[in-house]
């Protein structure tokens, strides 16, 4: 279905949530507003091809609709298993349903749980694409702490975000290009400056240096990006053995 929540003016002011309108569209809506998000999506199965253990799990934390999940279990049939988790009961209920079509042999275990109340096992990858951008700052650190923690040595946390940067004139104009993007994909002023409204309290990007530094505190001594586009980054960092 068409992403055309934000087409007609809105009567009045609301923030974004992960509602059952915005589940029904989703798909639509994340592929029209996130550059490359098939092709990350593909460079994670690599990732995580290369960094699995045996006996342990995988975690998409804020996994939506379930795409991901679908392409590790299609890509890496041998994984132990796959959490799926997310706290809007719509966007679990899509994954359910995209997942009951699959002929998957992988176990695979979805909750319905805030992110903030879950502590990932026996982890040798956990995934957050465009998730902790949701999170109030404030707490950021405490969920990162218990990624790590679940980590088992030699295991990754894949981390995809909207980001800013450290220059201002920079970030503005990588913002600018975004919105050019998004023209690209078919969105009117209209719709990207109702959207921009609705998520100005709720989507908070940091700068790539703060993202670095706070995975840093929490132990990952060694942080990389693997795709970059203006505004938006993917990092992988590593419990070092
Ligand atoms: N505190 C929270 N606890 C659990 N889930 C949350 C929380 N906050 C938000 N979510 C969930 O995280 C997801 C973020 S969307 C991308 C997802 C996917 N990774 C994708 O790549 O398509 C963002 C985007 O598309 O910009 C939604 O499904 C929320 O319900
Ligand atoms: O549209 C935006 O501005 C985004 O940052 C991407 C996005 C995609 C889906 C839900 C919320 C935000």
């Amino acid at each position: 279905m068409k992403d055309e929540l934000f087409k007609e003016p809105l009567s009045r002011a609301t923030d974004f949530t992960f509602n059952r309108d915005v589940a029904a569209v989703f798909d639509d809506m994340v592929h029209r507003s996130i550059p490359f998000y098939g092709e990350v999506q593909n460079m994670i199965v690599d990732l995580v091809a290369h960094y699995y253990q045996d006996e342990t799990l995988v975690y998409d934390l804020g996994c939506s609709t379930g795409v991901l999940i679908a392409k590790l279990a299609a890509a890496l049939p041998g994984l132990k298993g796959i959490v799926g988790l997310d706290n809007s009961e719509p966007m679990i209920e899509k994954t359910r349903e995209r997942l009951a079509g699959l002929p998957s042999k992988v176990p695979i275990d979805l909750v319905c749980e805030d992110l903030r109340d879950f502590e990932p096992k026996r982890a040798s990858a956990v995934i957050m694409n465009y998730t902790l951008q949701f999170v109030r700052p404030l707490y950021r650190e405490h969920v990162m702490r218990h990624i790590f923690e679940g980590l088992v040595p030699g295991g990754i946390l894949i981390l995809s975000e909207k980001v800013l940067e450290d220059s201002t004139d920079i970030s503005r104009l990588f913002v600018d290009m975004y919105y050019q993007f998004k023209r690209r994909q078919g969105y009117s002023d209209m719709e990207i400056s109702q959207k921009r409204e609705q998520l100005e309290n709720v989507l908070v990007p940091y700068k790539v240096s703060e993202q670095r530094e706070l995975l840093q505190r929490c132990g990952f001594r060694e942080v990389e990006i693997f795709f970059k586009w203006n505004n938006f980054a993917s990092f992988v960092a590593i419990r070092s053995l």
